[in-house]
């Protein structure tokens, strides 16, 4: 059972930047380069061929021991004993797929701007609620806009709190600022040259993220 990492890098795959082998070579590279957690997401392929993808996704990720969540498919993340699932709103109920996942296995939820949907997924048993989209995506252009201020609003929750929609290297630190404990990232890292390089680039924000977010106060502080 590969466990959820309090923060990181979420690589989530796509079938256009990752066409063929690639999709494989490049969650490796993800991988190599620090990416905490993998979400399998595939809207094109057949039922068959998603199923041999994230079978072997799954094992790569097992030799790096990291989770594979399946987006959207609660079927296939059973059948094929993967690390969890991740479901938007028209996915499926939670409770159901959490009843179904046993306590074990990852849960995220879409809450796109909203402390209730929040609040609802928690009360749901996810284990991360996901928020966004932050800022225009290439990947999901229709994508519902999200203020960055329910990151700060969703602390109550006491959950990992994941910020997606056009991360980017250049405004990774305002959803770190904001709270978000989780970079989920498509076209800011696959669409990289060097898949591995931009990976390592966005961990190191998340930790000068976490580090700045550690440290004492000073006595010079003035709040
Ligand atoms: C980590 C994460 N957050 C949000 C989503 C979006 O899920 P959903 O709203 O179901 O949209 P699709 O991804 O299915 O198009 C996600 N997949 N992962
Ligand atoms: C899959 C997805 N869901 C979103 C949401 O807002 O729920 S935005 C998005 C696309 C994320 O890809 P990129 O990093 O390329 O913008
Ligand atoms: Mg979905």
């Amino acid at each position: 059972m590969v466990s959820l990492p309090s923060c990181g890098l979420y690589a989530i795959t796509d079938a256009a930047l990752l066409p063929g082998e690639q999709l494989f070579a490049g969650v490796e590279a993800a991988l190599r380069g620090g990416a905490a957690m993998v979400q399998y997401r595939d809207k094109t392929a057949s039922a068959k061929e998603r199923r041999q993808r994230a079978g072997r996704l799954l094992a790569v990720c097992r030799s790096h021991q990291r989770p594979l969540i399946i987006n959207d498919d609660l079927a296939l993340a059973l059948e094929l004993d993967a690390d969890g699932v991740h479901l938007g709103q028209d996915d499926g109920d939670l409770h159901a797929a959490r009843a179904a996942l046993g306590p074990q296995k990852l849960l995220g939820a879409t809450c796109h701007g909203s402390l209730d949907l929040a609040r609802s997924a928690s009360g749901s048993g996810c284990d991360y609620l996901a928020f966004g989209r932050f800022f225009g995506s290439q990947t999901k252009s229709h994508a519902v806009p999200a203020p960055l201020a329910v990151l700060a609003a969703a602390q109550e929750l006491q959950l990992p709190l994941v910020a997606i929609g056009g991360i980017s290297l250049d405004n990774a630190g305002q959803a770190l600022t904001a709270g978000a404990d989780f970079l989920a990232v498509v076209n800011g890292l696959f669409g990289a040259d060097d898949i591995e390089a931009r990976a390592r680039e966005f961990i190191q924000l998340i930790h000068a993220a976490r580090t700045r977010d550690e440290q004492p106060r000073s006595p010079h502080d003035s709040f």
